[in-house]
């Protein structure tokens, strides 16, 4: 390890929570745990040709922006939990950050500027977070048991008492967890611990590698009891998961401005903060403006989120979803609701889509693209393609508001419909669905207008603007 000490002033944050400074040679210095504003003696570790990994061994001028962390667990030493990367700074400032990324990131990968930036969706910063996946780990040579998250760059599970950006009841829940698990049977054959929390439900999915005893079925089912848990099982894959015991109250979730009530598995896809849910199918629609008499395409629909509220003002809405066990579930949602006349569902990888594909899927007037990290690059090429080609009777919409977990992928996507497919970016704003981490979840709003002159589409390798923020 070479080691060098200077003192640096933090410019900016970058999208792991690292300080960004440069050093008297003008190379990029990424510090752990500095803050934009502060001055730090940084100790070099890792030396690169264009950057170099440091960490702060002193503060001489300290960020106002820098608040206690919440959680004991929060910090950069060795075992710290790696599931929060931004405690030490205020929630505001938090999100004006992220609002900064989405800006940056569509400025320099698409070449995109909003017309209008939205104002930043915030909700409660601790105890949001309505999913988690949790690891369990039995240390034999301790004789105890780990439920939580990793550590911070590592594989070793956080030794986690309590979890602050988990509701309160189930960070209550951790110790006496850590107690069950250790005196199960199986207790070294049980890996992981989903959790999913519906309205006035928490389930609880235990992975089990061998099949349970009956005695430590019973253990699950007295804990069930005691802390007013639903439990699932999952012997092997996600289609293996189911009830524990039958019977008992459905998981679902309510979106109550468009009276929607949306029952789940604990392993579908569901939005992991319900507060921000609520608010961000709120303003998608608004923003949507979906009216009576149009028809609405929700790519990527999932279990039916936006789907649904969409098919209570629109004349019809189709979604679309790769996955088959999610779009049966919409199905299901969209009859549960009385929906199902003004819906249509449909199972494709939107990874291939071509423009025949887009053409057989029919106009419509309004689109609301929701994609995982990757994005859309295939919907949005194919859109692209059918306006610099247009075919008769088929039109693009006239509007579509996109909802992003990953701004990289979405400023590409907007070069693509801008600059190619004649899309104005009328509005974008950030939404902090994940408070204290870098996760940045964000929407824009596109408007149809002139299709450009014909032109290559921009080679944008967002693979490797991924992994220089990554
Ligand atoms: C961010 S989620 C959005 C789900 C839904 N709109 C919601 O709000 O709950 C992205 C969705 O894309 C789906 N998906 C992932 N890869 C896909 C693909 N190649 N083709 C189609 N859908 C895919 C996932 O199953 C997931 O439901
Ligand atoms: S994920 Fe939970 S335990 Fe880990 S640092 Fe964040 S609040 Fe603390």
């Amino acid at each position: 390890m070479t080691q060098k000490d200077e003192w640096l002033k933090v410019e900016s944050l970058d999208m792991e929570a690292q300080g960004v400074a440069r050093n008297s040679e003008g190379k990029v210095v990424f510090i752990d745990g500095a803050l934009p504003g502060e001055e730090v003696l940084v100790e070099v570790g890792r030396r690169k040709n264009q950057w170099e990994q440091a960490t702060m061994v002193a503060m001489r001028r300290e960020s106002a922006q820098r608040v206690r962390p919440g959680c004991p667990h929060f910090g950069l030493h060795a075992g710290a939990c790696g599931g929060c990367k931004m405690q030490h700074l205020h929630a505001s400032s938090q999100v004006a950050i992220k609002q900064r990324v989405l800006e940056d990131n569509l400025a320099h990968l698409g070449k995109v500027k909003a017309e209008r930036l939205l104002r930043p969706i915030e909700g409660p910063a601790w105890g949001y977070r309505f999913r988690a996946r949790l690891s369990v780990r039995y240390v034999a040579k301790k004789g105890t048991v780990l439920v939580g998250f990793h550590e911070r760059k590592s594989r070793y599970v956080a030794d986690m008492k309590q979890c602050e950006v988990l509701p309160r009841h189930v960070s209550n829940m951790l110790m006496p967890l850590r107690e069950l698990i250790a005196s199960m049977q199986q207790r070294d054959r049980l890996p992981q611990i989903e959790l999913a929390i519906g309205d006035g439900i928490t389930a609880l999915v235990l992975r089990h590698l061998e099949p349970l005893s009956t005695g430590d079925a019973q253990k699950l089912r007295d804990f069930a009891t005691v802390h007013q848990v639903q439990w699932w099982l999952q012997p092997k894959g996600p289609d293996t998961v189911h009830l524990l015991d039958d019977g008992g109250p459905v998981l679902g979730y309510r979106l109550p401005e468009f009276g929607v009530h949306m029952p789940f598995k604990p392993t579908d896809f569901t939005q992991v903060n319900h507060e921000i849910n609520t608010v961000l199918v709120g303003r998608a629609l608004r923003l949507l403006q979906a009216g009576k008499g149009e028809r609405v395409i929700d790519w990527f629909c999932g279990l039916g989120n936006f789907t649904l509220p969409i098919a209570t003002m629109a004349r019809e809405v189709l979604g679309v979803e790769g996955s088959e066990t999610l779009v049966e579930r919409s199905r299901q949602n969209a009859k549960h609701n009385g929906l199902s006349e003004r819906t249509s569902f449909e199972a494709r990888n939107l990874f291939e889509i071509t423009p025949d594909d887009l053409v057989a899927f029919g106009s419509a007037d309004k689109w609301l693209v929701d994609p995982p990290r990757e994005g859309a690059f295939a919907l949005i090429k194919a859109l692209a393609d059918l306006r610099q080609n247009p075919r008769d009777g088929w039109t693009g919409p006239e509007r579509i508001v996109y909802v992003s977990c990953n701004p990289a992928t979405l400023a590409r996507d907007a070069g693509l419909l801008v600059h190619v497919a004649g899309y104005r970016c009328v509005s974008a704003g950030a939404v902090n669905m994940f408070p204290h981490t870098a996760h940045v979840e964000s929407m824009a709003v596109f408007e149809r207008g002139e299709v450009p002159p014909p032109r290559e589409l921009p080679q944008v390798e967002v693979s490797e603007s991924l992994s220089e923020m990554e």
